[in-house]
C-alpha cells in the first residue's frame, strides 16, 4: 500500500475504515475463525456466537472444502504465502456468494504464522451482472456468426474492421486476411467511382445505403448481393463505423433478371429466337466471361442453331443440321448422352476432334453444354457456355446457377413454341396427309390470287377427286383408305412446284392452286398428275390402281375469288366424273348454267314435296302365262307449273343429292298404299303395289315401323306391298341399312331387286339380302331380239331366280318379239310399254277395266 504508507492516517484508522466497508475475519493457522467484523457476519448470515470457532471450510462449498486444492490453499497460507482472488463461498442458508478476497498470513518475529487475516468484498451481484452481459454478448455474436448474412463493420474510412463467420463463409476471407482493406474496392471492384461516391455520400449524411450488386469473393466466386450499410456516429457526431449486411440473392436475382425479361418477351408473343437471344444476352450480362448459345435438336436428331447472339453467324451456320452423336463437340454429345458435357480443353478433347478447327480460331478454349429437356425428359435442345479462360471452381458454381436458372426458361420457350406449332398444325393442316386444310388453303389461295391480280397473271385452281375411293374404304377398311389418301397426297405434292398450294378439303377431295399457270399449263400438270396417280399402289397387301377426276377453273376468266373458283372447279370435276373415270374438265359457262338450273330445280323440288305437287303413276306388271295382273309399280311424276314435266331420272338423283330422298320415299309409300286401298275399296282387283326406295331410306331405323303403320292405316296386308331396292344399297356403309332391310322383310313385305344385272354383279349379295323378286334390267330385254348374249343372260338370270325361288320380273318389254321370247324362256312376270306405260290412277283404272274384259292388247 504505497498510497497508504505515505498518508497521515494511522494503520488502525485505515483498518477501521476498511472494516466499515469490507468483510474482515481472522483465522487461526489451522483455519478456526477467531475474529469477524459485522460485515463478515452479515455477509455469511451468522451471529458472532455461531461464527466464531467455526472452521474456515464450513464457509466453503463442500466440494471445494473436501478437495486437494483446498488443502494446498491452507498449506500455502501456513507457509506464509498470501492469496488473493475470486472465491466462491457458502452462506449459512447454503446459498453461494462470490467474494473478492485477500488472505494475508500475519507472522511473528520468527516468521511463524500467527494468524491469517482475510479481507473480502461481496461481488456476487456484480459478477451476476457481468455474467449476464457476457452471455448476452455471446448470444449476439452467435447470431452474427450463425447467420448466413455476411456482416462487415468498417471504420470511418470504409476500411474493414470486423467480419462475421457468415461473411467468411460466403466470401472466403477471414478477418485477419482483410482487416484494414478498403471494403468496396475489395468486394465490388467493378463498381464505378461514381457509384462509390454516391454510396459514401449517403452514409456520410447519416442515411442508410442499399443496393444490389455483384460481389466477388476470395476465390473469384461471385454473388449477387443485397448490400445494406448503416453509418454509426460517435457522441461527438463523427462517423465512426459502418455496419454492412450482405445477403446472397444470386438465385432470386438470376431468376428475376432472366425470368422477368424472358417471360415478358413470351407474353408479348415475341418470336422464339428473340426470346432465346434475350436469355443469352441476359446470361452474358450477368457473366461477361461466357458466350451463350442455344441449339434445338429437331425430330430427326439434328442440331438447329436458335440463338447465339455473340457467336459469329457462319459458325452457327456450320453447326446447322449436324446430327447429334457420341463425339459431336459439347452440344451434339450432350444431346446424344442426355447429360451435361463439360469440355475445358477443346484443343485436346476428343469430343471436339471434328469441330475444334471451327471454334479455336474464335478464341474459345472450353464449352460446357447442358441438355434442354421437355416435360417428358426428352432432349429438345442444348444450352451452352463457351469460355476463353480456364474457370475457377467458384466461377463454375456461379455458372451452374446460371444454367439452372436458364435451362428451364429455354424448356418453357421451346415447349411453348412446339405447342404453338402443334396448335397451328391442328388448326391449319390436315392430320392425315399433312397438307394445308381448308382454312389454310383458302388463306394461301387468297394471297396467291391477290398477287396474281396485281401482276395480271393467270392462276389455275384444280379440284381433284379420287374415283371409287369409297369402295376402297368399304372393301379394305378405313386404315387402307387413309393410306391411299396419304400416298395420293404424296404423289400430288411431288408433281407441284414450291409456289403451288395443295390441300385436302375433305375425304378424297383435294385442291391445288397453281399460280402463274395458264390453261395449257394446267392441262399439262393435270395429265401428269393423273398419270402418276394411276400408277399402281400397294395398300394393305393389295395392288390398287387409283384414278382421279379433275375439274379446273381459271383465274381471272372463271372467277376472281377463291370461293367462286373453287365452286366452279368443283362443278368441272363433276362434269369430268360424269364423262368417266380419270378424266379432267375445264369449267365452262354451260356448266355454270346447268348448275344454276340445278339450284332452281332443287328449290322447286323442295317446294313440290312440301306442297304435294308430286304424283304417282302406276305401271301394270302382268303374269305372262295367264295375262292376269300381277301388281303395279308406283313411279313418281312431277309436273312443275312453269318448268313443265320433269323426269324422275332428273329429280330422283337431285333428291338424293339434296337430302330429300327419304321424304320422297315416305311420301311415295304412303301415297301408293293409300291408292291401293282406294282401288280395293272400289272393288278393283289390284294384287300388290311396288314402291321404289333409295338406299338412304334404309338409314332410317324407323322405316319398318312407318311401313307397318301405313299398311295398318290403309287396312293392307304386308304382302300387298313390294319394296324395290337397287344393288347400290349394298354399297351403303350405314350400319342401319341391313338391319332395316331385314326388319322390313321380317314383317312380310316383299323385297324386289331392281335393275338386276347392271350393278356390281356380285351374286353373293343375293344370299345376304332377303329379296323375293328380281327385276331383269330393261337393257337385257331391249337387246333380246338381236343379241345372243342378252338372250343367254336373261336365260341365266331366270335360272338363278328359279333356283333361289325368286320371282323374276322382266322390265321394259316393248315389242311382241320380246314378249314372245320371254314367255318362251319361261319368264313369269313382265312390265313394259307393250302392256302399258305408267298411268295416272284414273287411266290405270280404265286400263284395268279393259284388261279385265280381255281386250287388253297382247295379254
Ligand atoms: N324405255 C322403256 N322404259 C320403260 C318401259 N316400261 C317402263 N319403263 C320405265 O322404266 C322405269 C322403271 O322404273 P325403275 O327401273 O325403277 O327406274 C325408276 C326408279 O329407279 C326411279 N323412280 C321413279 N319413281 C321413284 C320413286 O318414287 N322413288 C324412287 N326412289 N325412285 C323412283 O326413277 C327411275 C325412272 O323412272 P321412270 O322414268 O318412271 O321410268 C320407269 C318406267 O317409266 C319400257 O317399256 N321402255
Amino acid at each position: 500500500m504505497t498510497e497508504g504508507a505515505g498518508s497521515a492516517i494511522s494503520p488502525l484508522a485505515q483498518l477501521a475504515a476498511l472494516s466499515r466497508v469490507m468483510a474482515i475475519a481472522e483465522f487461526e493457522p489451522d483455519g478456526t475463525l477467531i475474529h469477524a467484523n459485522d460485515n463478515y457476519l452479515s455477509l455469511f448470515g451468522f451471529t458472532r456466537e455461531e461464527a466464531l470457532g467455526r472452521h474456515h471450510s464450513s464457509f466453503c462449498l463442500p466440494a471445494y472444502a473436501n478437495s486437494d486444492d483446498y488443502g494446498d490453499f491452507w498449506a500455502r497460507l501456513r507457509g506464509g504465502e498470501a492469496h488473493s482472488g475470486l472465491a466462491e463461498r457458502m452462506r449459512s442458508d447454503g446459498s453461494s456468494c462470490w467474494l473478492e478476497a485477500t488472505y494475508t498470513p500475519v507472522l511473528d518475529g520468527a516468521g511463524r504464522v500467527l494468524q491469517v487475516l482475510k479481507i473480502a468484498t461481496d461481488i456476487s451481484e456484480r459478477l451476476l451482472l457481468e455474467r449476464a452481459q457476457q452471455e448476452h454478448l455471446q448470444r449476439l455474436s452467435l447470431v452474427a456468426d450463425a447467420s448466413d448474412t455476411a456482416v462487415m463493420i468498417s471504420d470511418g474510412d470504409l476500411r474493414i474492421a470486423y467480419v462475421n463467420a457468415g461473411f467468411s463463409r460466403m466470401l472466403g476471407w477471414s478477418l485477419e486476411e482483410i482487416h484494414g482493406e478498403q471494403a468496396l474496392a475489395l468486394l465490388a471492384p467493378q463498381l464505378p467511382d461514381a457509384g462509390i461516391a454516391e454510396y459514401d455520400a449517403a452514409l456520410r449524411e447519416g442515411h442508410s445505403a442499399e443496393r444490389e450488386e455483384i460481389v466477388v469473393g476470395k476465390d473469384g466466386q461471385r454473388y449477387w448481393a443485397k448490400i445494406i450499410s448503416n453509418p454509426i456516429f460517435d457522441e461527438a457526431g463523427r462517423w465512426s463505423y459502418t455496419v454492412t449486411l450482405l445477403t446472397d440473392i444470386t438465385r432470386s436475382k438470376m431468376h428475376e433478371a432472366l425470368q422477368h425479361r424472358a417471360l415478358e418477351a413470351m407474353a408479348r408473343e415475341q418470336p422464339l429466337t428473340e426470346v432465346l437471344e434475350l436469355i443469352c444476352q441476359e446470361v452474358e450480362r450477368i457473366a461477361p466471361e461466357i458466350t451463350a448459345s442455344i441449339l434445338e435438336v429437331d425430330d430427326q436428331g439434328r442440331l438447329r442453331p436458335l440463338a447465339a447472339p455473340s457467336l459469329p453467324q457462319d459458325y452457327c451456320q456450320q453447326l446447322d443440321g449436324v446430327p447429334i452423336g457420341p463425339t459431336v463437340g459439347s452440344c451434339g454429345t450432350a444431346a446424344w448422352r442426355n447429360q451435361t458435357v463439360r469440355v475445358d480443353d477443346i484443343a485436346h478433347d476428343p469430343l471436339w476432334a471434328d469441330y475444334r478447327q471451327l471454334v479455336l480460331p474464335l478464341g474459345f478454349i472450353g464449352c460446357w453444354s447442358t441438355p434442354i429437356r421437355d416435360s417428358q425428359g426428352r432432349v429438345i435442345g442444348t444450352f451452352a457456355f463457351y469460355f476463353r479462360k480456364p474457370r475457377t471452381e467458384a466461377a463454375l458454381a456461379f455458372h451452374q446457377r446460371l444454367v439452372d436458372a436458364s435451362a428451364h426458361l429455354c424448356t418453357l420457350a421451346l415447349e411453348r413454341e412446339r405447342s404453338r406449332q402443334r396448335i397451328r398444325q391442328l388448326a391449319f393442316y390436315d392430320g392425315l396427309t399433312g397438307m394445308p386444310n381448308r382454312s389454310l388453303l383458302q388463306a394461301k389461295a387468297d394471297q396467291a390470287i391477290a398477287a396474281a391480280a396485281r401482276q395480271e397473271e393467270p392462276v389455275a385452281v384444280l379440284f381433284i377427286d379420287l374415283d371409287r375411293f369409297k369402295q376402297v374404304n368399304d372393301s379394305l377398311g378405313h386404315p387402307a383408305g387413309d393410306e391411299l389418301l396419304r400416298q395420293a397426297a404424296d404423289r400430288m405434292q411431288s408433281q407441284l412446284r414450291a409456289s403451288d398450294i395443295a390441300g385436302r378439303l375433305s375425304g378424297d377431295e383435294f385442291v391445288a392452286v397453281l399460280p402463274q399457270c395458264d390453261a395449257d399449263g394446267a392441262a399439262d400438270i393435270v395429265e401428269r398428275l393423273q398419270t402418276l396417280l394411276a400408277q399402281p399402289m400397294t395398300i394393305a397387301n393389295t395392288v390398287l390402281t387409283v384414278s382421279a377426276s379433275v375439274g379446273i377453273a381459271m383465274f381471272p376468266s372463271d372467277g376472281r375469288d377463291m370461293e367462286t373458283l373453287l365452286q366452279r372447279a368443283d362443278m368441272a370435276m363433276y362434269q369430268a366424273k360424269s364423262s368417266g373415270r380419270g378424266c379432267f374438265s375445264f369449267f365452262s359457262s354451260e356448266m355454270n348454267r346447268l348448275a344454276q338450273e340445278r339450284l332452281v330445280l332443287e328449290n322447286a323440288l323442295r317446294e313440290a314435296l312440301r306442297k304435294g305437287q308430286l304424283h304417282l303413276h302406276y305401271q301394270p306388271q302382268v303374269e305372262l302365262a295367264s295375262g292376269r295382273l300381277y301388281g303395279v309399280e308406283a313411279l313418281a311424276r312431277w309436273r312443275h307449273p312453269e318448268l313443265g314435266e320433269i323426269s324422275p331420272a332428273r329429280f330422283i338423283p337431285l333428291a338424293e343429292e339434296c337430302g330429300l330422298v327419304a321424304d320422297l320415299g315416305r311420301w311415295a309409300l304412303s301415297e301408293a298404299c293409300r291408292q291401293l286401298a282406294a282401288w280395293r275399296a272400289k272393288g278393283l282387283a289390284v294384287p300388290a303395289v311396288a314402291v321404289n326406295l333409295s338406299p338412304t331410306s334404309f338409314h332410317n331405323l324407323d322405316l319398318p315401323r312407318m311401313i307397318a303403320d301405313t299398311l295398318r292405316g290403309n287396312a293392307l296386308m304386308p304382302e300387298d306391298l313390294t319394296v324395290e331396292l337397287t344393288e347400290n344399297v349394298l354399297l351403303d356403309t350405314n350400319p342401319s341399312t341391313m338391319k332395316t332391310i331385314e326388319e322390313v322383310h321380317a314383317q312380310g313385305v316383299r323385297l324386289s331387286m331392281d335393275d338386276f344385272g347392271t350393278g356390281y354383279s356380285s351374286l353373293s349379295y343375293l344370299r345376304r339380302l332377303p329379296v323375293s323378286e328380281l327385276k331383269l334390267d330393261r337393257s337385257f330385254v331391249a337387246d333380246l331380239d338381236h343379241d345372243e348374249a342378252a338372250r343367254a343372260l336373261s336365260n341365266a338370270i331366270l335360272g338363278i331366280g328359279k333356283s333361289l325361288h325368286l320371282t323374276v320380273v322382266a322390265e321394259g318389254v316393248e315389242t311382241a318379239t320380246q314378249h314372245l321370247m320371254l314367255r318362251e324362256q319361261g319368264y313369269p312376270v313382265a312390265q313394259g310399254y307393250l302392256f302399258s306405260r305408267p298411268l295416272a290412277p284414273l287411266d290405270f283404272e280404265l286400263w284395268l277395266a279393259e284388261a279385265m274384259e280381255g281386250v287388253a292388247p297382247m295379254v
